[in-house]
């Protein structure tokens, strides 16, 4: 096994598990289309630069959770495709990973429209 390569071939990989999780994983999809939604918001009520360095941050997040998520389930399968309570365990976490940043997001765009409609009607 090759370690330490070149930061190049690390990003090849990287894009090569973009690539899976955007084909295979559903949700990962979503994601996408709600990172694309949030820019559409976030260009509509002209939000500030904070708004986008928050909003951009928190999908990352999501993305990225998502993506150890994909990780993990693969690796439990592979371990262990019988049911397997420690597996339930490790899945459901995972899944919570998710859920948090989900429901963060939800809440921040929320805060955003309330500022939004907030202001203008003030
Ligand atoms: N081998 C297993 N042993 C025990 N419980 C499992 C096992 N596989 C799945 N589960 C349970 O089923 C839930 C859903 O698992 P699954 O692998 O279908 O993930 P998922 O969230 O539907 O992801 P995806 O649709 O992206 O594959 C897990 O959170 C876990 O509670």
């Amino acid at each position: 096994m090759n370690k330490n390569q070149p930061i190049w071939r690390r990003a090849r990989y990287g894009l090569h598990g973009l690539g899976i999780a955007a084909r295979e994983e559903a949700s990962f999809r979503a994601e996408l289309w709600a990172l694309s939604g949030t820019v559409v918001v976030l260009i509509w009520v002209h939000a500030s630069l904070m708004w986008w360095g928050m909003a951009l941050l928190l999908m990352a997040m999501l993305m990225a959770a998502e993506l150890l998520n994909t990780a993990l389930e693969s690796l439990a399968d592979l371990v262990s495709p019988e049911f397997h309570p420690l597996v339930a365990r490790a899945k459901d976490c995972g899944a919570a990973a998710v859920f948090v940043l989900s429901s963060a997001g939800v809440i921040l765009l929320l805060l955003l429209l309330w500022q939004h409609f907030h202001s203008s009607s003030g």
